[in-house]
C-alpha cells in the first residue's frame, strides 16, 4: 500500500535528547502513537508538522518530500494539545481561517463552519473566543476545525485528553466517520488503551527517541 507519511533515516538532538525515527505509515490509515511519558511521540508529530527539523534524514507526506516546508505549506491538519486557536478571534473566525487563511469564504462554507460547530456539540459559540471556553470545549473547537479543513494527513495528540469519558468516545466516533467520509492519513497520539483500540489501524510504540515496534492493532476491524 502507498505511503501516506515517511520518515527516512530522521535524526534530531534537543537539548540532550536524541531522536532517530524510520518509519512509514500507510496512506489512509490511523495509526496510534503511544509510549512513555518523555519518550518522544509529540516530537515524532512535531516533525512531521515541520515545527522540528530534522539534522539529517527525509519526511515525505503522500509522496512529496517536505522535510524543510514550513507547517503552513505541508497537507496536514492539526489538533494538539495546545488546540492552535487564536485567543483574539470568535470561534467562527478560528475555523474560517482553517478553511481560507484569507476569509474569503462562500455562503456554504460559513453554513459548513456552522455544521462543524454543531457536529462537535457548539452550537451557539460560534461568538465566543477561546478564552472563555473550557479545556474541553477548545479542543472540540479545534477539531470542529479539522472537519472543515479536510486535509490528507490528520495529526492529533492528546486531542480528546480534556474530555470526560463519554464525550471523549463521541469525539473518537466522529473522528472514524471524518475519516471514512475522507480516507485521509490520520497520526494519532493517545494513552487511551480503549481509544487506541477502538479507532488505530495500526500501533506504533515509541520508546527513549526511536520507534521500538510497530504492529497492525488486533483488535476486530469490524468493531470499530
Ligand atoms: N526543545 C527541547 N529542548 C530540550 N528537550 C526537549 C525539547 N523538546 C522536547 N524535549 C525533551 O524530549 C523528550 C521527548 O519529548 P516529547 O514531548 O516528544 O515526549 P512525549 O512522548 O510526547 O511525552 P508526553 O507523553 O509527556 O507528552 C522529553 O524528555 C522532553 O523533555
Amino acid at each position: 500500500m502507498a505511503d501516506g507519511i515517511r520518515l527516512e533515516k530522521i535524526a534530531l538532538q534537543l537539548g540532550t535528547k536524541r531522536f532517530s525515527f524510520d518509519i512509514a505509515m500507510t496512506d489512509g490509515a490511523i495509526t496510534a502513537v503511544t509510549g512513555p511519558s518523555g519518550s518522544g511521540k509529540s516530537t515524532l508529530l512535531n516533525l512531521i508538522a515541520g515545527f522540528e527539523i530534522p539534522e539529517s534524514g527525509r519526511i515525505l507526506i503522500v509522496g512529496e518530500d517536505v522535510t524543510h516546508a514550513h507547517p503552513s505549506k505541508r497537507p496536514i491538519s492539526l489538533v494538539f494539545q495546545d488546540n492552535n486557536l487564536f485567543a483574539h478571534l470568535d470561534l467562527v473566525t478560528n475555523i474560517g481561517l482553517g478553511v481560507d487563511p484569507s476569509l474569503n469564504l462562500s455562503r456554504e462554507d460559513w453554513a459548513r463552519i456552522s455544521q462543524s460547530l454543531e457536529r462537535v456539540g457548539l452550537s451557539g459559540f460560534e461568538t465566543r473566543k477561546p478564552g472563555t471556553l473550557s479545556g474541553g470545549e477548545r479542543q472540540r473547537a479545534a477539531f470542529a476545525r479539522v472537519l472543515v479543513r479536510k486535509r490528507p494527513v490528520l495529526l492529533m495528540d492528546e486531542p480528546f485528553a480534556a474530555l470526560d469519558p463519554e464525550l471523549r468516545a463521541s469525539m473518537a466516533s466522529l473522528l472514524l466517520d471524518l475519516h471514512r467520509e475522507t480516507g485521509n492519513t490520520v497520526v494519532i497520539v493517545s494513552h487511551d488503551r480503549a481509544e487506541v483500540q477502538k479507532l488505530a489501524d495500526v500501533v506504533v510504540a515509541v520508546d527513549d527517541g526511536t520507534i521500538v515496534n510497530s504492529a497492525a492493532n488486533t483488535a476486530i476491524p469490524y468493531a470499530r
